[in-house]
C-alpha cells in the first residue's frame, strides 16, 4: 500500500445546516479534509461529493466557497482554518463563466492581480498558459475557444484567484473522452503541483471522479430508529470514504482493478438508497 499520512486540516465543516422559508435543506454537517502527506512527493487533495439531483450539493457549495451563509455551523479554510469569505475558495461552475470582452490572457490576469502585484501577476499567468496548454491560445477570446479551452482557462483563472481550494462543479459533462482525459491530467497536475493543493468535484461521473480522489463524501438522508426518513440531507461518517485507507487512491488504471469495480457498485447502491 503506498505510504501516507496526514498533517493539518485544510477544511472543516462544522455543524453546518442550511434551510430556505423553513424547509430544512442541509441537517448538521460535519466533515473534514487533512493535508495528506506522502514520502518524496507534493501530495494535494482530491474530494469526490456525490448525492442525488436535488438533494444540496449546489447549496453546500456555495457554502464551502463562501458565497452564501449557511443558517447554522461554520466553513473553515486554509492552513491557518479561517472562516471562509468569498473568493478565498475557487468555484469552476458548469457555465464557466469568463469575460467575453477580454481575451484568455487579460481574464487569467484579472484573476491573478487579485493576489499578486503587476510583475508577479504576469509572470503566474505566464506559468499557467504553459501547464494547461493554453499558450497558443492567449489572444483568442472566449467565444473563440473551445470547451475543452475554457473549461481548463476557468480552472487556471479560479486556482490564480483563490488560496489552494477549488470546487469544480460537474467538471466532465458534455465532455468528449479525449478531453475528459485531459481534464482529469490537469486535476492530477493540480494536486501535485502544490501539497494544500485541495479539488472537490461534484459529478455524476463516480466512475471518473472516484478514479482521481483520495477521499468521497455522499450526501443523503437519514432514517431515524423507527426508519423514517429525517429532513435536511448530511454526509454521515459512513458516507466519508477514505479511499488512501482503502488502498483505492493514486493508482494509474485504479478504473481495471477489481476492487475498485466493487466499490463503485457500492457507491452507486448507497447513492440509490440515500
Ligand atoms: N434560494 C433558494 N431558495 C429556496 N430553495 C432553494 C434555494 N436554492 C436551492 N434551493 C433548494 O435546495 C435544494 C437543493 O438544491 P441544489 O441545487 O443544491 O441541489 P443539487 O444537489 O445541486 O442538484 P443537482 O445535482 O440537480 O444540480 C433543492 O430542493 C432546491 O430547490
Amino acid at each position: 500500500m503506498t505510504p501516507y499520512s496526514y498533517k493539518e486540516p485544510v477544511l472543516t465543516l462544522e455543524g453546518v445546516s442550511m434551510s430556505y422559508n423553513g424547509e430544512l435543506i442541509l441537517r448538521d454537517i460535519e466533515a473534514q479534509v487533512l493535508d495528506v502527506v506522502r514520502p518524496g512527493m507534493s501530495q494535494g487533495q482530491v474530494v469526490g461529493f456525490y448525492g442525488r439531483s436535488g438533494i444540496g450539493k449546489s447549496v453546500l457549495c456555495r457554502i464551502m466557497a463562501g458565497l452564501l451563509m449557511p443558517s447554522r455551523g461554520t466553513v473553515r479554510v486554509g492552513a491557518g482554518q479561517q472562516a471562509v469569505v468569498p473568493g478565498a475558495v475557487g468555484f469552476v461552475q458548469q457555465r464557466y463563466p469568463l469575460f467575453d470582452h477580454r481575451t484568455l490572457f487579460d481574464n487569467l490576469l484579472v484573476a491573478a492581480r487579485r493576489k499578486h502585484a503587476p510583475d508577479a501577476a504576469r509572470q503566474q499567468v505566464e506559468t499557467y498558459l504553459e501547464r494547461f496548454c493554453l499558450t497558443p491560445h492567449r489572444q483568442k477570446y472566449p467565444a473563440h475557444l473551445s470547451g475543452g479551452q475554457r473549461q481548463r482557462a476557468a480552472i487556471a483563472q479560479q486556482l490564480l484567484c483563490s488560496d489552494h481550494l477549488i470546487l469544480l462543479d460537474e467538471p466532465f459533462s458534455g465532455l468528449d473522452v479525449a478531453m475528459i482525459d485531459e481534464v482529469k491530467k490537469i486535476i492530477v497536475e493540480v494536486t501535485t503541483m502544490d501539497e494544500l493543493n485541495t479539488v472537490i468535484i461534484v459529478s455524476h461521473d463516480i466512475v471518473t471522479t472516484t478514479a482521481l480522489a483520495d477521499r468521497l463524501w455522499l450526501l443523503g438522508y437519514e432514517r431515524d430508529a423507527a426508519g423514517q426518513l429525517l429532513p435536511g440531507a448530511t454526509i454521515n461518517k459512513e458516507h466519508q470514504y477514505n479511499l488512501a485507507e482503502m488502498g483505492l487512491a493514486w493508482h494509474e488504471n485504479v478504473e481495471a482493478e477489481p476492487e475498485f469495480g466493487q466499490f463503485v457498485e457500492h457507491i452507486k447502491e448507497e447513492i440509490r438508497k440515500s
